[in-house]
């Protein structure tokens, strides 16, 4: 059984392995282990769970062959990996989105793709998240996008400099600016043009389509 906030058609809002603009069934997992100041989704932090569904009938919900996965946190249940390998099983296509505080089963590998945030000043969560270390040894056999929600402060802007720094090369990175529009698009790139134009070929930067035209 699997406690769900959520599950509806929408835009994929946002970068990752199902195309942005691609309408895709999202099933929203109830319950997160963080709280950012900035969270979008906060009725989905508790783990106080409005429905508690069985995998095959999350599964038989799932009307699209693109399957996003978001939270709340999808990892804090352990039966997300079992959602996740029976959709595969049943020829969806599967996305991920974690919060990057929590590490993957070791051995566990499924073609998914993982969409995992490192999160930031700003967020208030840094000190939940992993080494730079232990970060690249959880995901780097997996197919991962590396998501950085920042605005344009100071403190977010050194930030990302320094994962990029410490970690490019081994993944692809994004770039969520914190205003849905993307106005801040512009002073991170020229932020990290100055510093260190070569780190620009690593990333895409991401507004959240789905806020933009107003939909869920
Ligand atoms: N990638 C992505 N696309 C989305 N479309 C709607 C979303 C939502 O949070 O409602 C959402 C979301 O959370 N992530
Ligand atoms: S990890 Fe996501 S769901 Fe959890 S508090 Fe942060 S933004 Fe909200
Ligand atoms: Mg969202």
């Amino acid at each position: 059984m699997i406690a769900i906030h959520s599950i509806f058609e929408s835009i994929s809002g946002e970068v990752g392995f199902i195309s942005q603009g691609s309408w895709c069934t999202i099933v929203r997992l109830q319950g997160c282990n963080l709280r950012c100041r900035w969270c979008d989704t906060k009725e989905s932090q508790s783990i106080e769970a409005k429905y508690i569904l069985s995998i095959d009938d999350v599964v038989a919900r799932c009307k699209n062959s693109k399957v996003l996965l978001t939270g709340g946190e999808p990892l804090i249940q352990k039966e997300t990996l079992e959602l996740i390998d029976y959709l595969i099983e049943k020829k969806h296509f599967v996305q991920v989105e974690t919060n990057g505080s929590i590490s993957l089963p070791k051995g566990y590998l499924s073609d998914c793709g993982w969409v995992v945030d490192y999160k930031g000043p700003s967020s208030g969560m840094m000190d939940r998240m992993p080494s730079f270390e232990e970060f690249i040894d959880n995901w780097i056999e997996h197919r991962v996008i590396v998501k950085l929600v920042v605005d344009n402060s100071e403190e977010d802007l050194e930030f990302v400099f320094q994962v990029l720094s410490k970690m490019h090369g081994l993944f692809q990175f994004a770039i969520s600016p914190l205003d849905a529009k993307g106005e801040k698009i512009l002073d991170i790139v020229n932020f990290i043009r100055e510093r260190d134009e070569k780190l620009l070929d690593e990333l895409i930067f991401s507004i959240q389509m789905h806020k933009v035209v107003g939909l869920l």
